[in-house]
């Protein structure tokens, strides 16, 4: 069942970015003139390589700063200087960056508990209770991998290795999970089991951010897409209004093909 979380009307966004620019070596990499994101809510950043997406992510994630303004560019649940320690408790974050750094020959179970300590796999000197145990190994089951618990992370595939990845960012119960390019290097069975866990994930009512260069990544319940095009929003709205063929063609500038089946939509090249 997809997640129709709906705020009070008195709710604050989860993220609010009002005429946020971010400029390196004297040019614009990104402007956002208005975007809010409501609690709960799941959105799909699509756009080509160098548009800006994962710059916006970094605005979220306050990894990146915007030009300073009198109003606050970004606010976090309506705060214009929100602690570090809140926006890292509230989201969690699986890259191909992160995965880059699986290169130690670690149980898979310290790896998911080292979500608690912000590690890879548990710090020096540190032993896990039997309680973060616990809930390692319910993180891993819900995610439909208990049985990897024990093995050597080095061994595994690299679709199984993203997954751990995600039990790993569970274990701070974040509210928001960022998913950025989560399929890229995975072949379509690896592919068919990260869109499977978005898909749980948003169902506990957790929002969904992805970052995509495919519509094949849209989980049916993202609903919303903004596409990002030379620095800026090039559309921001239902998926259903703008994954088509006409507007996919002029985001990427070149003839594409969009279809929509049972929910879940594919792109492939117009060629003539
Ligand atoms: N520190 C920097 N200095 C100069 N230019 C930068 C810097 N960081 C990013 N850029 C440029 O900003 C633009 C946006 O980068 P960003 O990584 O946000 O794009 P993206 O949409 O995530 O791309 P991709 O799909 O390739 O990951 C790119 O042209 C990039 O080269």
């Amino acid at each position: 069942m997809a997640s129709t979380a709906q705020p009070a009307a008195n709710t604050p966004p989860l993220f609010s970015l009002r005429d946020a620019r971010v400029v390196r070596s004297g040019r614009t990499i990104l402007h956002v003139d208005h975007f809010d994101l409501a609690e709960g809510e799941h959105v799909a950043l699509l756009g080509p390589n160098g548009a800006g997406k994962s710059t916006f992510i970094q605005l979220l994630t306050r990894e990146t700063f915007p030009l300073h303004r009198e109003e606050p560019p970004v606010r976090f649940r309506g705060q214009a200087r929100p602690l570090l320690s809140d926006i890292k408790q509230a989201l969690g974050i699986v890259s191909a960056t992160m995965h880059d750094q699986v290169r130690v020959h670690l149980p898979v179970s310290d790896i998911v508990c080292g979500g608690l300590f912000g590690t890879l796999g548990l710090p020096n000197h540190v032993q896990a209770t039997d309680e973060q145990r616990a809930q390692a190994q319910d993180a891993l089951d819900r995610l439909g991998i208990a049985d990897l618990a024990e093995r050597d992370v080095m061994t595994l595939s690299t679709g199984q290795v993203r997954r751990v990845l995600v039990a790993r960012e569970l274990m701070s119960d974040p509210r928001i999970l960022i998913f950025d390019e989560p399929c890229t290097g995975l072949d379509p069975e690896g592919m068919y089991h990260v869109r499977n866990t978005m898909r749980l994930l948003a169902d506990e009512g957790r929002s969904v951010v992805l970052v995509t260069h495919y519509p094949e990544d849209i989980i049916p319940a993202i609903e919303r897409v903004l596409l990002i095009k030379d620095a800026e929003v090039f559309a921001d709205g239902p998926k259903e209004d703008l994954l088509t063929s006409a507007t996919l063609s002029d985001l990427f500038g070149v003839p594409l093909e969009v279809e929509e089946r049972h929910g879940w939509y594919s792109l492939q090249g117009r060629y003539e």
